[in-house]
């Protein structure tokens, strides 16, 4: 069993609720003695959250970390199939992956969208390499266009905080000064599409994200009439798949601020981190008590606790 995207999940829903128990269940009886097992965390981009959530992770359940920056400590990845390696490839997928497959019992792959071959990124194409030639479990540490471990966080952190049975949940875009993956909203709509959400996405014209993903998500394109009444806003940039990898709009009015927010129900504001400060949104609304954040981030243990037990706890 993999940890690829939600397809990989038989009851999302359900996983929520045994996410939370687990939590209590290793809040009770602290962190299981070592199983013997071991997971490598292998990243060929930067993490804070997921990196640590995942070791801490791993020491809850007593499997054994080991963390691997392919980028500065590997050799170059060949990911393409019957190539003459006689460029600057050293290593093929196909080695690399069958000797991880050797040495541990699961390993998690963080690689991030090239936001220049749509193609190559929307077919997965390096995550899906690992998926193929490893003969292990792998888990989605944020691909080209998913970020599951992420997601299971929100919709605990949604169900932690939810004050109604049915609550109105906003993915909003925001402005950034990089071209950013849309891997954390397709991941987002994906799952908030399986919860019991009144949900809504709101972005300026040109983001809209790949049909696949979007999958009948009610769209407005007024970020005001967007917040109007909303229970949970989640921000987050995103570049234009349309026009893809491109930065349409850095539009500083898509700033989340505090004249938006009491547009809300009282909303509680949810990112993913890391969050461009006054930028993404103001000092004022990240540091009110309406902010959760801290809270989200605490969950991403919650939810790789559950990940790691449901593929090789
Ligand atoms: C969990 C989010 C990871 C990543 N975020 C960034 O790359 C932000 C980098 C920055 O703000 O410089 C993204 O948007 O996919
Ligand atoms: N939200 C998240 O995945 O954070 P990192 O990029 O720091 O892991």
């Amino acid at each position: 069993m993999n940890f690829c995207s939600i397809n990989d999940v038989d009851n999302p829903q359900g996983w929520v609720d045994e996410a939370l128990a687990l939590k209590k269940e290793i809040e009770t009886y602290g962190p299981k003695v070592y199983t013997g097992k071991s997971i490598c965390l292998l990243f060929f981009n930067p993490s804070l959250r997921t990196r640590l959530s995942m070791q801490k992770a791993s020491f809850n359940l007593g499997i054994q970390s080991f963390i691997f920056n392919l980028n500065q400590e590997g050799w170059q990845l060949e990911f393409e199939d019957g190539t003459v390696m006689n460029g600057y490839t050293s290593e093929h997928i196909k080695e690399a992956a069958g000797v991880l497959s050797s040495y541990f019992d699961a390993i998690g792959v963080r690689s991030f969208a090239s936001l220049s071959n749509k193609e190559e990124d929307y077919t997965e194409k390096v995550f899906n390499q690992f998926v193929k030639h490893c003969s292990i479990p792998v888990i989605n540490m944020e691909s080209a266009t998913l970020h599951p471990l992420q997601s299971l966080a929100d919709m605990i952190t949604i169900k932690e905080f939810a004050q109604v049975k049915k609550p109105k949940v906003v993915l909003s875009w925001a402005p950034h000064p990089k071209a950013l993956p849309q891997a954390v909203a397709n991941s987002f709509l994906q799952w908030a599409g399986q919860m019991d959400y009144d949900f809504v996405v709101t972005h300026p014209e040109g983001y809209e994200l790949a049909p696949e993903f979007m999958q009948g998500a009610r769209l407005e394109y007024d970020q005001k009439k967007a917040f109007e009444g909303a229970d949970f806003i989640y921000a987050k940039n995103w570049s234009s798949y349309e026009e893809y990898g491109q930065i349409l709009s850095q539009d500083k009015k898509w700033m989340i601020d505090k004249v938006k927010m009491n547009l809300t129900n009282n909303a509680k504001f949810m990112h993913c981190l890391p969050v461009r400060r006054n930028v993404i949104v103001t000092d004022e609304v990240i540091d009110s008590e309406n902010s959760i954040v801290m809270q989200q981030a605490a969950h991403r243990v919650t939810s790789a606790n559950l990940v790691l037990r449901k593929l090789i706890g």
